[in-house]
């Protein structure tokens, strides 16, 4: 049933009140979230601490309350909420705990502001979004279920390998413990963690499968970030033989089954995990389009999967623009590959991207929106302009505007 038109008039009216008080509100409404043991473990706790994951939300209510009378044009975001809710195995029956923290968040902050008729539309809009989440979060889940190897909840993997690919950067590959098929991933997506890690409890991380699709095993490489709770127990903790809770792969930042256009990657650091999972994937391939990689590191060191990216240029399946942001030491000249000193900047962009091209492009959060902001200026289309980010999206121009 679609919104009343009284809902809409109150959200719409609310959009001051969440410009000014909406960081607020989403603080206030995690805080009553993570005292409820019902629903506290699905957090990450990092992403607490540092506020992205309530300034996201923020951002996310505020362009729904902007959007309220055509919520499909956000149905970008609503698609990566979903595939993120169901990585992480949220259930129908967590949203009224979300629901119930939301308003009584918006109750407290706006206090004498939130009369009983804006409580009313706000719990309407809520259900009204909460039912469009739950019913395409059940629509994968039994894509999952249906799928050869696939599955639903956590499934447990035993660590078959461990290679360490640079000084900061290690891959694990991951076989399913009851030793029958995985679902073949799409390119690009991401598998979920339950963690259970000494001192920390149970933490819940995403990260890229950086293998392409096979059906006995993933592969996914993990830098080691400062202070990072998970990527730090994985590099000191995580052997081979150990085993790890896993969900179903997930994510929406994937190739098109068939691709005519030339494509285009840009990836910063371990940006570079997805990209070679499709990278890998479209190199099978008999046929296949132009592909162009355009990565930035700080130094030959640092850059991982250096020598695939190599072979790969080296056999002519790809041609690529290394930039090394850190360094004047460049490494040999090769086949296929230019190497730069000095970041990837929106100009150099201009001179490296193909206009017609299908662009992907992973990498810290700086990296994404000044790569996104530069391909939009040469007016290349929203919908050839496939992004993946970690972590909330904690940016406005990430939630909406890419
Ligand atoms: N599927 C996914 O969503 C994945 C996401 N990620 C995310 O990617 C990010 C990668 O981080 P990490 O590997 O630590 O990256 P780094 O911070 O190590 O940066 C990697 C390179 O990118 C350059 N760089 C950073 N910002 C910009 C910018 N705005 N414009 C141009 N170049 C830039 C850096 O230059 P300089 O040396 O000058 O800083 C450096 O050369 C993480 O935030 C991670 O969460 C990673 C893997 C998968």
């Amino acid at each position: 049933m679609p919104l009343s038109a009284q809902t809409r008039t109150i959200v719409t009216a609310c959009i001051p009140a969440l410009e000014a008080h909406g960081l607020a509100i989403t603080q206030d409404m995690y805080r009553r979230l993570l005292s409820n043991e019902n629903i506290r473990d699905l957090f990450n706790i990092s992403h607490q601490k540092n506020g992205d994951q309530p300034r996201a939300l923020a951002f996310a209510i505020l362009a729904y309350a902007r959007h309220i009378d055509d919520p499909t044009a956000l149905k970008d975001m609503i698609e990566r909420i979903a595939e993120k809710h169901v990585g992480l195995n949220i259930l129908p029956e967590h949203y009224p705990h979300v629901g119930k923290a939301l308003l009584e968040a918006i109750a407290h902050v706006l206090g004498d502001q939130a009369t009983p008729d804006i409580m009313e539309a706000w719990k309407e809009a809520y259900g009204f979004l909460a039912d469009v989440l739950i019913n395409r979060e059940q629509q994968i889940y039994h894509a999952h279920a249906a799928e050869k190897g696939g599955w639903t909840g956590w499934r447990s993997f035993r660590i078959a390998h461990r290679h360490e690919e640079t000084a900061d950067t290690v891959s694990f590959t991951l076989s399913p413990a009851d030793g029958q098929p995985v679902m073949r991933h799409r390119p690009g997506q991401y598998l979920s963690f339950r963690l259970n890690i000494p001192g920390a409890g149970t933490e819940r991380r995403n990260y890229s499968i950086s293998s392409a699709p096979a059906e006995d095993h993933y592969r996914i490489t993990i830098k080691r970030q400062a202070g990072g709770v998970a990527s730090c127990w994985f590099h000191d903790h995580v052997q081979v033989g150990n085993m790890l809770d896993v969900s179903a792969p997930a994510g929406d930042f994937t190739l098109p089954p068939t691709e005519d256009r030339p494509v285009v990657f840009l990836s910063a650091g371990s940006g570079i995990t997805p990209v070679m999972s499709m990278l890998d994937t479209l190199a099978a391939q008999e046929a296949r389009p132009p592909i162009h990689v355009i990565h930035g590191t700080q130094t030959p060191q640092t850059e991982i999967f250096a020598r695939r990216i190599r072979e790969l240029a080296k056999a002519g399946t790809i041609t690529a623009d290394l930039f090394y942001s850190q360094t004047g030491h460049l490494p040999p000249r090769m086949e296929g590959i230019t190497a730069h000193t000095g970041r990837l900047t929106s100009s150099e962009l201009g001179n490296h991207a193909s206009h017609d091209a299908e662009f992907y492009v992973c990498g810290p959060t700086g990296f994404l929106i000044t790569m996104i902001q530069a391909l939009r200026e040469r007016n290349i289309p929203r919908e050839r302009i496939h992004y993946e980010m970690f972590g909330s999206a904690s940016d406005p121009f990430l939630v909406t505007q890419a």
